[in-house]
């Protein structure tokens, strides 16, 4: 099993006729296994659109997602089942709770599903329920939270709650989309912290969508820039933003002068 995960010659557009948009065009970009690539870009350049279409949230065009040797993309049976290694955290952690679940049910339906996934019956309710609570605890948040509705809970609680419902599906790649630019700059940090150490931990590979370029400075093995649906740059981060090659790029980092 692999955390490689490629995108090839992907293009991604949307609506019909008159009013076809091409967001993504004809992108190859490559998340090696274990790699925190970060992928930054003006507003409406396509970023979100490449990781929802690696969870299937979006239709390609042309081209395709592979995850190792596996066709990801258009998947279907055996496929679907090896996308789901590929999880999605978002900017809004509110919005993908269900508000009349609590967080100790939302998280046990993620555990039964990669049961399901894995073809392997899920354990107890009650190993289950100390599998939540060590994934609570993995994410820095009291057992008890189990317990507790998603309103009753802090955007930066939410937000762990996403990373550890998003770990025990034993994700092979995470895809980050602004998860923490939602977030009061007090917390940004601590969750950060936590992604980039539990990313060493299990090893898996990171998809880091980010506007901020300081933060993806800090936690980016590399970068790749995006302008208009097009792939401009890629290279390791601090080459990336030491020496920039595309005019585009160097606005970008010019544009942040603490950099
Ligand atoms: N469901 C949709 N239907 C039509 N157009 C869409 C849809 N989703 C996104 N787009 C358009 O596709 C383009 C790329 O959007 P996308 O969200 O991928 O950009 P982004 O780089 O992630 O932007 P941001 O940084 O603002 O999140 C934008 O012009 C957007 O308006």
């Amino acid at each position: 099993m692999s955390n490689r995960l490629s995108f090839e010659s992907l293009s991604i557009t949307y609506g019909h006729g008159a009013s076809l948009f091409t967001a993504v065009e004809n992108v190859d970009l490559t998340l090696e296994a274990g790699e925190v690539l970060g992928l930054v870009g003006e507003s409406g350049s396509g970023k979100s659109t490449i990781a929802r279409a690696a969870v299937g949230l979006a239709e390609p065009s042309a081209g395709r997602i592979m995850l190792g040797e596996t066709e990801i993309s258009h998947a279907r049976g055996d496929q679907l089942r090896e996308r789901r290694r590929v999880q999605m955290i978002f900017q809004d952690p509110q919005s993908c709770f269900n508000p009349r679940r609590t967080i100790g049910q939302s998280i046990d339906e993620a555990l039964i599903s990669a049961h399901r996934r894995e073809g392997t019956s899920a354990p107890q309710a009650r190993a289950r329920r100390d599998e939540i609570a060590n994934l609570l605890r993995a994410v820095a948040l009291p057992p008890e939270t189990a317990q507790r509705m998603p309103a009753q809970l802090s955007g930066g609680q939410r937000q762990r709650v996403a990373v550890a419902r998003a770990i025990s599906a034993k994700p092979a790649v995470i895809l980050a989309d602004e998860i923490t630019s939602a977030l009061d700059v007090s917390v940004q940090g601590s969750v950060l912290n936590l992604l980039k150490e539990l990313q060493r931990e299990l090893g898996f590979s990171m998809l880091f969508i980010s506007h901020n370029l300081a933060v993806v400075r800090l936690v980016c093995d590399r970068v790749a820039v995006m302008r208009s649906g097009s792939l401009v740059e890629v290279g390791d981060t601090l080459d990336v933003m030491h020496q920039p090659q595309h005019e585009y790029t160097k606005e970008l980092i010019a544009a942040v002068p603490s950099l």
